[in-house]
């Protein structure tokens, strides 16, 4: 770890603070029996953006249909988007069970674009749950509380309008595990951006993670970037739309997906700045002239039982400049020199 000046999470602004103790809440805290006696009326729509993704898609969809249509009937939409996959991604999902959606074809009207975010925004067009979850259809495991973890809080407080998952997130590469070093363009580029710019949004733990739940007013009235920026514009722009106080994050436990290569990750890190800018520009700031930050990092320490927490680390970073060096030797050179 760098050798930066760091501080306790105590010293967070006071209501991020506060809104990761009082919003931050567990899958365990949720199970489905609990929900169930809350959905009443409530009717709930899942949507699976996959693009090439025949090798996960169906087992994802599988669980969901078993264990929560099934076993519980707290589902009552299940739609996957193909998104324009060259692979039998359409064919394995309905298969399993999913109605099909291809991304072309929902509201032809509007013209196609591509994307991670345009596969969201025609899965939400296609359904009609008063709750919408959305989950990666790359998920390597993907258990039940993946899903009721996002709707607890949903069902449970009207106040709430976004639910985002957390987790920790290894990166398995050529046979090696790093328990937490997935999630890079998260620390590299979605993390800073936000705590320059939006630090009230500094206690969402995955900000890019791709599994959340909403309730469809809100998501109908927020645009949907189209590429993957539809995540860190989902935040920002729900955050100025509800407030703070509207959003929650769930601690879903950990999760695997499908790796991408770096040159694929940058033209995602670049999608995610230019989301990222044109809501600075939205919101009338140039925002790009600080020379200073705070930057609120999560790591996992061991405890003394033997198992792993979460700490917030805070960062306090600093860019001084010094002046062209020829500047100095010009000034230097005018001091006279004493005898
Ligand atoms: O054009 C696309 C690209 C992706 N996907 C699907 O979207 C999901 C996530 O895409 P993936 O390429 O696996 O993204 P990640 O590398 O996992 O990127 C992370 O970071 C992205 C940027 O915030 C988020 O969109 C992702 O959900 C999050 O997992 C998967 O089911 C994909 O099949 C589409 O439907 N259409
Ligand atoms: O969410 C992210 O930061 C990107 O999807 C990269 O994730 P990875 O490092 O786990 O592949």
């Amino acid at each position: 770890m760098a050798d930066l000046p760091t501080r306790d999470a105590a010293t967070l602004p006071g209501d991020v603070r506060d809104w990761l103790r009082s919003h931050t809440s567990t899958a365990a805290d949720w199970p489905a029996s609990r929900l169930m006696a809350a959905k009443g009326d409530t009717t709930i729509s899942v949507v699976l953006p996959a693009r090439n993704e025949a090798a996960t898609v169906g087992v994802i969809v599988e669980m969901i249909r078993e264990s929560l249509m099934r076993r519980y009937p707290l589902i009552d939409e299940l739609v996957v988007v193909d998104s324009c996959s060259t692979d039998a991604t359409a064919r394995v999902a309905a298969e399993a069970g999913a109605r099909v959606v291809r991304q072309d074809e929902a509201l032809p009207e509007l013209g196609v674009q591509r994307g991670k975010g345009e596969a969201l925004w025609k899965g939400l067009a296609s359904t009609s749950g008063d709750l919408v979850a959305f989950i990666d259809a790359d998920l390597i495991g993907c258990p039940p509380e993946f899903v009721t973890g996002l709707l607890g809080p949903l069902l449970a407080d009207p106040g709430i309008v976004y639910v985002k998952g957390c987790y920790r997130r290894p990166l398995v590469h050529q046979g090696r595990v790093e328990p937490d070093g997935g999630g890079r363009v998260t620390e590299l580029v979605a993390r800073p951006l936000l705590n320059l710019y939006w630090p009230r949004l500094a206690g969402f733990v995955q900000p890019l993670g791709g599994e959340y739940a909403g309730r469809r007013e809100v998501l109908e009235s927020v645009p949907f970037a189209t590429q993957y920026g539809v995540e860190i514009g989902l935040l920002i722009d729900l955050l100025n739309r509800a407030g703070l106080d509207a959003l929650a994050q769930v601690d879903l436990g950990q999760r695997r997906h499908r790796h991408q290569e770096t040159e694929a990750l940058a033209v995602m890190s670049t999608q995610i700045m230019l989301t990222a800018f044109a809501r600075l520009a939205r919101e009338g700031r140039d925002g790009l002239n600080a020379a200073t930050a705070t930057l609120a990092q999560f790591r996992h320490v061991p405890t003394t039982g033997g198992g792993t927490e979460r700490q917030v680390v805070l960062n306090e970073i600093e860019v001084p400049e010094r002046p062209p060096l020829a500047t100095v030797r010009e000034r230097a050179a005018k001091v006279p020199v004493r005898a």
